[in-house]
């Protein structure tokens, strides 16, 4: 069993002063700079702190962000799927220092940009798990950028194109004023095949509103209320079958502010006609459980998933009903990595049930959820 994921045991109280990172990533050339140095004019993000990884020795993305926040870190390792681990830790332990100090602007959020080819979890473990890093940052969300251009034929190519969209929290389609518009449908539609929870929104060069991208966290640290539901999405998933007779369908969408496009979660993997390879292997579901459930039973069965089917656990979120605790318990896992479990102070709606999201790549709803009855009642 990975090391890693013995954090599932443990029960981490809440620390809403975390800085919110958020992680953007998209295919080479979908417009991640674009759109980070237009966001870093907006008023309300004078205060973000950038971070980006070069892929390469010309640091072009660096000055032209440079130009609006001076609070740009550049990381020339390379690849971020390889090798960033260690300096993505320095540096962001560096900024808070820096921070503290005075030496640069007090900076309230980050943003860290990755290289148009990087597996975007690493940086999420590091965040999660970097004992430093995790109890001064918190994870915000994964913004996707994928270009209505050339973004079908990217995704047909590239796996880790279907990656970055299948784990993304935001997905931003760039180049629509040169798209196709009947491509630029097809190409909504299979995203939210792909990821039915991550609102859609457009940019056109880059100009977007920011409070659509952001804080699409745990928490909203303003109002330090609990994000969950927001975060979590589980109405997106449509078709919740299995472990409680509900009618939950009516799709929540219109309280998630503009830019969101409505996907009734249509165009799932079943109507495989305009699929290719790599979106058939994802499956982006929420399981739902009436029951409170045992701790020790569910930290068992997904210690299990890790040790078998890590890599392949693209991402895990879930809000628990756990019988050893009153109020909710809130887990989030990239991979066989586990973020601490997080104790919420209350439940955020009337719906306490357990609500589980799984973004998968070849594992099904149907072994998980054999699994997860199995362990259910092993524990009983
Ligand atoms: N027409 C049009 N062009 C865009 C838009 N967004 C970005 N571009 C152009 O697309 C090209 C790539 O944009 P970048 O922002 O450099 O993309 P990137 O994702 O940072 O690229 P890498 O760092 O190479 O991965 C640039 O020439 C941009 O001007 C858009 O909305 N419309």
């Amino acid at each position: 069993m990975p090391s890693e994921s013995r954090n599932v045991t443990t029960v981490l109280a809440a620390n809403p002063t975390r800085l919110p990172v958020s992680v953007l990533t998209g295919f080479l050339g979908s417009g991640k700079t674009t759109l980070l140095s237009r966001l870093v004019r907006h008023p309300g993000m004078a205060n973000t702190a950038v971070i980006i990884n070069e892929f390469g020795e010309i640091g072009l993305d660096h000055l032209l962000v440079a130009e609006s926040s001076e609070n740009t870190v550049l990381l020339n390792s390379g690849c971020l799927c390889c090798t960033v681990r260690g300096d993505l830790i320095d540096t962001m332990r560096d900024l808070f220092l820096k921070r503290v100090r005075g030496e640069i602007p007090e900076f309230d959020r980050v943003v860290i940009e990755t290289t148009g080819l990087a597996d975007p979890a690493p940086v999420l473990h590091t965040l999660m798990n970097d004992p430093l890093i995790a109890a001064r940052f918190r994870l915000d969300g994964v913004i996707t950028t994928v270009d209505a251009v050339n973004g079908a034929d990217q995704l047909d190519r590239h796996q880790e194109s279907v990656k970055q969209a299948a784990v993304a929290d935001r997905i931003v389609l760039t180049k629509t004023d040169i798209a196709a518009p009947e491509a630029l449908a097809g190409l909504e539609r299979r995203l939210a095949g792909l990821n039915p929870a991550a609102p859609l929104m457009r940019a056109v060069q880059g100009e977007i509103d920011p409070a659509g991208l952001f804080d699409a966290g745990l928490y909203n640290p303003t109002t330090k209320s609990p994000d969950v539901e927001r975060w979590l999405r589980a109405e997106a998933y449509g078709d919740d079958h299995g472990h409680g007779d509900h009618g939950h369908g009516d799709h929540g969408h219109g309280d998630h502010g503009h830019g969101d496009h409505d996907h009734h979660g249509h165009g799932h993997d079943h109507h495989g006609h305009d699929r290719n390879r790599h979106d058939d292997h994802i499956s982006a579901f929420c399981m739902t459980v009436e029951e409170p459930l045992a701790w020790e039973g569910f930290a068992t069965w997904i210690e299990t998933l890790i040790t078998l089917r890590g890599p392949d656990l693209l991402r895990i979120k879930g809000i628990l009903n756990v019988r050893e605790s009153d109020t909710p318990v809130v887990v989030h896992g990239v991979q066989h990595v586990f973020h601490p479990p997080v104790r919420l102070e209350a439940w955020p709606s009337d719906d306490h049930r357990s609500r589980i999201v799984f973004i998968t790549r070849d594992v099904s709803r149907e072994t998980i959820e054999a699994m997860f009855e199995a362990y259910r009642d092993a524990s009983e």
